[in-house]
Protein backbone atom coordinates (compact mmCIF):
# COMPACT_ATOMS: atom_id res chain seq x y z
CA UNK A 1 0.00 0.00 0.00
CA UNK A 2 2.70 2.17 1.16
CA UNK A 3 4.73 1.41 -2.07
CA UNK A 4 1.57 2.24 -4.17
CA UNK A 5 1.39 5.54 -2.53
CA UNK A 6 5.30 6.48 -3.12
CA UNK A 7 4.65 5.53 -6.66
CA UNK A 8 1.81 7.73 -7.71
CA UNK A 9 2.80 10.16 -9.81
CA UNK A 10 1.17 13.17 -10.61
CA UNK A 11 0.13 14.32 -13.81
CA UNK A 12 1.44 17.58 -14.66
CA UNK A 13 -0.15 18.98 -17.79
CA UNK A 14 1.72 20.07 -21.39
CA UNK A 15 1.54 23.67 -21.71
CA UNK A 16 2.16 23.12 -25.72
CA UNK A 17 -0.32 20.27 -26.03
CA UNK A 18 -2.60 21.46 -28.99
CA UNK A 19 -4.90 18.26 -29.30
CA UNK A 20 -8.35 18.46 -28.47
CA UNK A 21 -8.94 20.18 -25.18
CA UNK A 22 -11.24 16.63 -24.29
CA UNK A 23 -11.37 13.48 -26.11
CA UNK A 24 -13.71 10.62 -25.15
CA UNK A 25 -13.22 7.71 -26.75
CA UNK A 26 -15.90 4.35 -26.86
CA UNK A 27 -16.78 5.35 -23.36
CA UNK A 28 -19.61 3.24 -21.81
CA UNK A 29 -21.86 4.08 -18.82
CA UNK A 30 -24.60 1.99 -16.80
CA UNK A 31 -26.29 2.06 -13.51
CA UNK A 32 -27.31 -1.48 -12.95
CA UNK A 33 -29.14 -2.51 -16.44
CA UNK A 34 -29.38 0.73 -17.65
CA UNK A 35 -26.63 1.26 -19.81
CA UNK A 36 -26.70 5.53 -20.32
CA UNK A 37 -23.61 5.68 -22.97
CA UNK A 38 -22.06 3.07 -25.31
CA UNK A 39 -18.96 3.69 -27.89
CA UNK A 40 -19.65 7.44 -26.84
CA UNK A 41 -16.56 9.42 -28.68
CA UNK A 42 -15.95 13.06 -28.72
CA UNK A 43 -14.00 15.88 -29.32
CA UNK A 44 -13.76 19.41 -28.07
CA UNK A 45 -11.65 21.74 -29.66
CA UNK A 46 -9.77 24.52 -28.18
CA UNK A 47 -11.41 27.83 -27.58
CA UNK A 48 -14.79 26.86 -29.12
CA UNK A 49 -17.91 27.02 -26.87
CA UNK A 50 -19.86 23.68 -27.80
CA UNK A 51 -23.21 23.04 -27.19
CA UNK A 52 -24.32 19.45 -25.98
CA UNK A 53 -28.18 18.59 -26.21
CA UNK A 54 -29.89 15.49 -26.22
CA UNK A 55 -33.84 14.49 -25.14
CA UNK A 56 -34.04 14.15 -20.97
CA UNK A 57 -32.20 11.61 -19.88
CA UNK A 58 -29.98 11.03 -22.75
CA UNK A 59 -27.25 11.33 -20.15
CA UNK A 60 -25.85 14.81 -20.51
CA UNK A 61 -25.32 15.12 -17.35
CA UNK A 62 -23.11 11.98 -16.82
CA UNK A 63 -21.00 12.87 -19.75
CA UNK A 64 -19.85 16.06 -17.86
CA UNK A 65 -19.50 14.32 -14.53
CA UNK A 66 -17.70 11.37 -16.30
CA UNK A 67 -15.40 13.87 -18.29
CA UNK A 68 -14.36 15.71 -14.18
CA UNK A 69 -14.02 12.43 -12.49
CA UNK A 70 -17.10 12.35 -10.75
CA UNK A 71 -18.47 9.40 -12.14
CA UNK A 72 -16.39 6.11 -13.12
CA UNK A 73 -17.21 4.66 -16.96
CA UNK A 74 -17.23 1.05 -17.65
CA UNK A 75 -15.62 0.92 -20.52
CA UNK A 76 -13.74 4.03 -22.71
CA UNK A 77 -10.65 6.41 -22.80
CA UNK A 78 -11.23 9.95 -21.09
CA UNK A 79 -8.51 12.28 -21.89
CA UNK A 80 -8.91 16.32 -20.73
CA UNK A 81 -5.84 18.53 -22.17
CA UNK A 82 -4.33 15.49 -23.30
CA UNK A 83 -3.96 13.31 -19.67
CA UNK A 84 -5.82 10.62 -19.12
CA UNK A 85 -7.34 10.78 -16.00
CA UNK A 86 -9.49 8.18 -15.26
CA UNK A 87 -7.59 5.82 -12.61
CA UNK A 88 -6.10 8.61 -11.51
CA UNK A 89 -6.49 9.57 -7.65
CA UNK A 90 -7.49 13.01 -6.41
CA UNK A 91 -4.09 13.86 -5.91
CA UNK A 92 -2.83 13.05 -9.17
CA UNK A 93 -5.00 15.17 -11.25
CA UNK A 94 -4.55 18.43 -9.10
CA UNK A 95 -3.09 20.27 -11.93
CA UNK A 96 -5.76 19.33 -14.80
CA UNK A 97 -8.45 19.96 -12.27
CA UNK A 98 -6.97 23.59 -11.22
CA UNK A 99 -7.68 24.19 -15.27
CA UNK A 100 -11.14 23.78 -15.76
CA UNK A 101 -14.06 25.21 -13.62
CA UNK A 102 -17.71 23.83 -13.44
CA UNK A 103 -21.23 25.61 -13.18
CA UNK A 104 -23.52 22.94 -12.02
CA UNK A 105 -27.06 22.71 -12.30
CA UNK A 106 -29.02 24.84 -10.19
CA UNK A 107 -25.64 26.70 -8.99
CA UNK A 108 -25.26 24.51 -5.98
CA UNK A 109 -23.81 26.78 -3.78
CA UNK A 110 -22.97 26.17 -0.48
CA UNK A 111 -26.08 28.02 1.53
CA UNK A 112 -23.95 28.71 4.65
CA UNK A 113 -21.30 30.50 3.11
CA UNK A 114 -21.34 33.96 1.46
CA UNK A 115 -20.93 34.89 -2.40
CA UNK A 116 -17.88 35.70 -1.84
CA UNK A 117 -16.47 32.36 0.66
CA UNK A 118 -18.27 30.33 -2.12
CA UNK A 119 -15.48 31.68 -4.33
CA UNK A 120 -12.80 31.39 -2.03
CA UNK A 121 -13.42 27.76 -1.46
CA UNK A 122 -11.39 26.42 -4.54
CA UNK A 123 -8.44 28.55 -4.12
CA UNK A 124 -8.46 27.66 -0.45
CA UNK A 125 -8.86 23.93 -1.82
CA UNK A 126 -5.68 24.54 -4.58
CA UNK A 127 -4.00 27.27 -2.94
CA UNK A 128 -3.81 26.28 0.69
CA UNK A 129 -0.59 28.25 1.39
CA UNK A 130 -2.43 31.32 -0.36
CA UNK A 131 -2.88 34.30 2.42
CA UNK A 132 -6.60 35.07 3.35
CA UNK A 133 -6.47 38.67 2.31
CA UNK A 134 -4.92 37.69 -0.89
CA UNK A 135 -7.68 34.81 -1.77
CA UNK A 136 -10.78 38.07 -0.74
CA UNK A 137 -9.15 40.07 -3.71
CA UNK A 138 -8.86 37.34 -5.67
CA UNK A 139 -12.59 36.54 -5.29
CA UNK A 140 -13.48 40.40 -5.55
CA UNK A 141 -12.53 40.16 -8.69
CA UNK A 142 -14.05 37.57 -9.83
CA UNK A 143 -17.33 38.35 -8.16
CA UNK A 144 -17.05 41.61 -10.47
CA UNK A 145 -16.09 39.35 -13.80
CA UNK A 146 -19.07 37.55 -13.39
CA UNK A 147 -21.09 40.63 -13.50
CA UNK A 148 -22.72 41.23 -10.27
CA UNK A 149 -22.58 43.95 -7.96
CA UNK A 150 -19.96 44.19 -5.84
CA UNK A 151 -22.29 44.20 -2.77
CA UNK A 152 -23.55 41.00 -3.98
CA UNK A 153 -20.26 39.52 -2.29
CA UNK A 154 -21.29 39.25 1.51
CA UNK A 155 -24.75 37.95 0.52
CA UNK A 156 -25.84 34.61 1.19
CA UNK A 157 -27.22 32.36 -1.78
CA UNK A 158 -30.47 32.58 -0.28
CA UNK A 159 -30.68 36.49 -0.95
CA UNK A 160 -29.99 36.17 -4.76
CA UNK A 161 -32.26 35.50 -7.58
CA UNK A 162 -31.98 33.11 -10.01
CA UNK A 163 -29.57 34.88 -12.33
CA UNK A 164 -27.47 36.29 -9.40
CA UNK A 165 -27.08 32.81 -8.13
CA UNK A 166 -25.87 31.59 -11.65
CA UNK A 167 -23.93 34.70 -11.53
CA UNK A 168 -22.43 33.72 -7.99
CA UNK A 169 -22.07 30.14 -9.73
CA UNK A 170 -19.62 31.51 -12.99
CA UNK A 171 -17.60 33.36 -10.46
CA UNK A 172 -16.95 30.65 -8.34
CA UNK A 173 -16.22 28.11 -11.73
CA UNK A 174 -13.39 31.26 -12.37
CA UNK A 175 -11.95 31.48 -9.67
CA UNK A 176 -8.51 29.10 -10.84
CA UNK A 177 -8.59 31.05 -13.77
CA UNK A 178 -9.64 28.08 -15.60
CA UNK A 179 -9.00 27.13 -19.69
CA UNK A 180 -11.66 25.29 -19.80
CA UNK A 181 -15.61 25.77 -18.17
CA UNK A 182 -18.18 23.33 -17.92
CA UNK A 183 -21.76 24.80 -17.88
CA UNK A 184 -24.59 22.69 -17.09
CA UNK A 185 -28.23 24.22 -17.71
CA UNK A 186 -26.93 27.72 -17.66
CA UNK A 187 -30.17 28.99 -18.34
CA UNK A 188 -32.63 27.22 -17.19
CA UNK A 189 -34.94 28.65 -14.88
CA UNK A 190 -34.05 32.29 -15.91
CA UNK A 191 -36.15 34.41 -17.87
CA UNK A 192 -35.28 35.46 -21.71
CA UNK A 193 -33.87 38.96 -20.81
CA UNK A 194 -31.92 37.28 -18.12
CA UNK A 195 -30.95 34.46 -20.17
CA UNK A 196 -29.70 36.25 -22.89
CA UNK A 197 -27.78 38.44 -20.46
CA UNK A 198 -26.27 35.28 -19.24
CA UNK A 199 -25.27 33.95 -22.80
CA UNK A 200 -23.45 37.38 -23.55
CA UNK A 201 -21.35 36.64 -20.25
CA UNK A 202 -20.61 33.29 -21.37
CA UNK A 203 -19.51 34.56 -24.99
CA UNK A 204 -17.88 37.34 -23.63
CA UNK A 205 -15.67 35.41 -20.98
CA UNK A 206 -14.59 33.02 -23.62
CA UNK A 207 -13.31 35.71 -25.96
CA UNK A 208 -11.44 37.77 -23.29
CA UNK A 209 -10.21 34.76 -21.19
CA UNK A 210 -9.51 32.55 -24.14
CA UNK A 211 -12.01 29.67 -22.47
CA UNK A 212 -13.15 26.45 -24.59
CA UNK A 213 -16.87 26.24 -23.14
CA UNK A 214 -18.59 23.07 -22.23
CA UNK A 215 -22.10 23.89 -22.47
CA UNK A 216 -25.21 21.43 -21.30
CA UNK A 217 -28.40 22.99 -22.44
CA UNK A 218 -31.64 23.03 -23.78
CA UNK A 219 -32.07 26.75 -25.07
CA UNK A 220 -32.26 26.82 -28.38
CA UNK A 221 -31.58 30.45 -28.34
CA UNK A 222 -28.13 29.82 -26.73
CA UNK A 223 -27.55 27.14 -29.36
CA UNK A 224 -28.66 29.76 -32.00
CA UNK A 225 -26.71 32.82 -30.45
CA UNK A 226 -23.23 31.40 -28.72
CA UNK A 227 -22.21 28.10 -29.65
CA UNK A 228 -19.86 27.51 -32.23
CA UNK A 229 -20.78 23.70 -32.76
CA UNK A 230 -23.00 21.33 -31.41
CA UNK A 231 -23.32 17.82 -30.72
CA UNK A 232 -26.47 15.52 -30.23
CA UNK A 233 -26.81 12.65 -27.62
CA UNK A 234 -29.21 9.90 -28.86
CA UNK A 235 -28.90 6.57 -28.66
CA UNK A 236 -26.56 6.47 -26.21
CA UNK A 237 -23.80 7.91 -27.96
CA UNK A 238 -23.10 11.37 -29.86
CA UNK A 239 -25.13 10.79 -33.01
CA UNK A 240 -23.52 14.17 -34.26
CA UNK A 241 -21.43 17.04 -33.90
CA UNK A 242 -20.83 19.93 -36.03
CA UNK A 243 -22.48 23.94 -36.29
CA UNK A 244 -26.22 24.21 -36.63
CA UNK A 245 -26.00 24.41 -40.56
CA UNK A 246 -24.04 21.04 -40.89
CA UNK A 247 -26.58 19.32 -38.65
CA UNK A 248 -29.44 20.65 -40.37
CA UNK A 249 -28.61 19.32 -43.32
CA UNK A 250 -28.83 15.66 -41.31
CA UNK A 251 -31.85 13.76 -41.75
CA UNK A 252 -32.10 11.99 -38.39
CA UNK A 253 -35.12 12.78 -36.84
CA UNK A 254 -34.24 13.61 -33.68
CA UNK A 255 -32.08 16.64 -35.32
CA UNK A 256 -34.76 17.35 -37.85
CA UNK A 257 -37.75 17.74 -35.09
CA UNK A 258 -35.47 19.81 -32.38
CA UNK A 259 -33.89 22.13 -34.88
CA UNK A 260 -36.80 22.50 -37.64
CA UNK A 261 -40.01 21.88 -35.44
CA UNK A 262 -41.89 24.97 -34.32
CA UNK A 263 -39.26 26.29 -31.15
CA UNK A 264 -36.77 25.38 -33.20
CA UNK A 265 -37.50 27.59 -36.11
CA UNK A 266 -38.70 30.45 -33.90
CA UNK A 267 -35.42 30.64 -32.54
CA UNK A 268 -33.18 30.51 -35.73
CA UNK A 269 -31.81 33.91 -36.74
CA UNK A 270 -34.66 35.42 -38.83
CA UNK A 271 -33.45 36.68 -42.51
CA UNK A 272 -33.01 40.29 -43.37
CA UNK A 273 -35.96 41.68 -45.09
N1 LIG B 1 -26.26 8.34 -9.85
C1 LIG B 1 -27.17 7.76 -10.65
N2 LIG B 1 -27.73 6.59 -10.31
C2 LIG B 1 -28.62 5.96 -11.12
N3 LIG B 1 -29.02 6.48 -12.30
C3 LIG B 1 -28.50 7.64 -12.69
C4 LIG B 1 -27.55 8.34 -11.89
N4 LIG B 1 -27.20 9.48 -12.53
C5 LIG B 1 -27.91 9.49 -13.68
N5 LIG B 1 -28.67 8.39 -13.77
C6 LIG B 1 -29.56 8.07 -14.90
O1 LIG B 1 -28.84 8.23 -16.09
C7 LIG B 1 -29.67 8.78 -17.12
C8 LIG B 1 -29.03 10.00 -17.70
O2 LIG B 1 -29.06 11.02 -16.70
P1 LIG B 1 -28.54 12.50 -16.99
O3 LIG B 1 -28.79 13.29 -15.75
O4 LIG B 1 -27.15 12.47 -17.51
O5 LIG B 1 -29.52 12.95 -18.16
P2 LIG B 1 -29.57 14.35 -18.90
O6 LIG B 1 -29.43 14.09 -20.36
O7 LIG B 1 -28.61 15.30 -18.32
O8 LIG B 1 -31.08 14.77 -18.58
P3 LIG B 1 -31.80 16.18 -18.38
O9 LIG B 1 -31.77 16.87 -19.71
O10 LIG B 1 -33.17 15.82 -17.97
O11 LIG B 1 -31.03 16.94 -17.31
C9 LIG B 1 -31.03 9.04 -16.47
O12 LIG B 1 -31.90 7.98 -16.80
C10 LIG B 1 -30.73 9.04 -15.00
O13 LIG B 1 -31.82 8.59 -14.24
Amino acid sequence: MLEELLTEEEIVVDRSFEGPIISVKDLRNSFGDQVVHEHLDLDVKRGEIIGVVGGSGTGKSVLMRSIIGLQTPDEGSIEVFGESLLGKSEAQTIDVRKRWGVLFQGGALFSTLTVAENVMVPIREFYPQMDREFRREVAKYKVCLSGLPAEASPKYPSELSGGMKKRAGIARALALDPELLFLDEPTAGLDPIGAAAFDNLTRELQQTLGLTVFLITHDLDTLHAICDRVAVLADKQVIAVGTIEELLAMDHPWIQEYFNGPRGRMAAPQPKM
